[in-house]
């Protein structure tokens, strides 16, 4: 947490584009708030294994602090987006009662979030235990409220994700190439690949308005710059046979 000025000083910001920062506490906002910044994202945790380990303190705590965060934001006029750790399974306390995530939802959209995004951070989910979430979590909130943010450490992401987007929810947490994880969850990947969730799209018929030849070209940016292998199926697969994005549209379509 503590070089976040000098990323969100140094940072090219592009119009259009959102950077929503990460605050865990009243610190890290007055920090923030000197960095120009419009959309802040709180993160309580749906286990009280995982809220000490990424948060240092137990779950209830950490929803008060969250809470005086988004209070201060909302007088602000920022917007907050919540998050919620391992809402399916936790490394430390195991499966997770969906019914505890419903809860924390609630509290989330009370203190203000615009959004609450679902996190698998573990991605141990599986369209079934999604499905049983989901069912508890719009007891307390509308699809346009929440969003999916699965990690595809099973490969279990995109299967997933049709399962949420059978519920109407239509926002998705992805990252290109797959990068990401989480250092206080073991062996966490990261997100499912943005790559792979645009050609599902395309498959499904869905107007992304992305054009996957350039994802594609970001994808292999990052992953060269970084030097570690695309997480992305697609990136890998698909090579260099398309040139044209409407032939990748008509293949992951299917149609003759
Ligand atoms: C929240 C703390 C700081 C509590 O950690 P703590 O040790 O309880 O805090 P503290 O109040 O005792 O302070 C310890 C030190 O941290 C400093 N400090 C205190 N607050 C801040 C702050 N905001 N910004 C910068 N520095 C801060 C504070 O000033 C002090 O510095 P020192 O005096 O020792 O030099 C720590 O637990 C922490 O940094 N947690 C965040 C860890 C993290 O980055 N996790 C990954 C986030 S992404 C995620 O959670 C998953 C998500 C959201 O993507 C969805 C999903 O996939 O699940």
């Amino acid at each position: 947490m503590s070089d976040g000025v000098d990323v969100m000083t140094n940072l090219k910001r592009k119009n259009g584009v959102n950077y929503p920062v990460l605050i865990p506490n009243l610190k890290g906002y007055h920090t923030a708030k000197k960095c120009n910044i419009e959309e802040i994202a709180i993160f309580p945790a749906g286990s009280e294994g995982f809220s000490q380990k990424n948060l240092n303190c137990s779950v209830e705590e950490g929803l008060s602090r969250f809470k005086e965060v988004a209070d201060q934001a909302v007088k602000d006029g920022i917007r907050v987006r919540g998050y919620i750790s391992c809402v399916v399974g936790c490394p430390y306390d195991g499966p997770i009662n969906p019914k505890n995530i419903a809860k924390i939802t609630e509290d989330l959209l009370t203190m203000g979030c615009y959004e609450v995004s679902l996190g698998d951070t573990i991605g141990v989910g599986t369209a079934a235990s999604v499905r049983r979430l989901l069912h508890e979590v719009l007891h307390v909130a509308k699809p346009k409220h929440l969003a999916l943010h699965f990690h595809d450490t099973y490969g279990q992401g995109l299967a997933n994700l049709v399962a949420g987007l059978e519920f109407g929810i239509t926002t998705v947490d992805s990252s290109i190439s797959g990068l990401g994880g989480c250092p206080y969850a073991r062996g966490a990947s990261g997100n499912i690949s943005t790559e792979d969730l645009v050609y599902l799209l395309y498959g499904l018929g869905v107007n992304t308005h992305i054009e996957l030849t350039k994802l594609i070209e970001a994808g292999r940016f990052i992953s060269n710059f970084l030097g570690k292998p695309t997480d992305s199926r697609v990136n890998r697969a698909i090579g260099d046979r398309f040139k044209d994005n409407k032939d990748i549209i008509r293949m992951a379509k299917c149609d003759s």
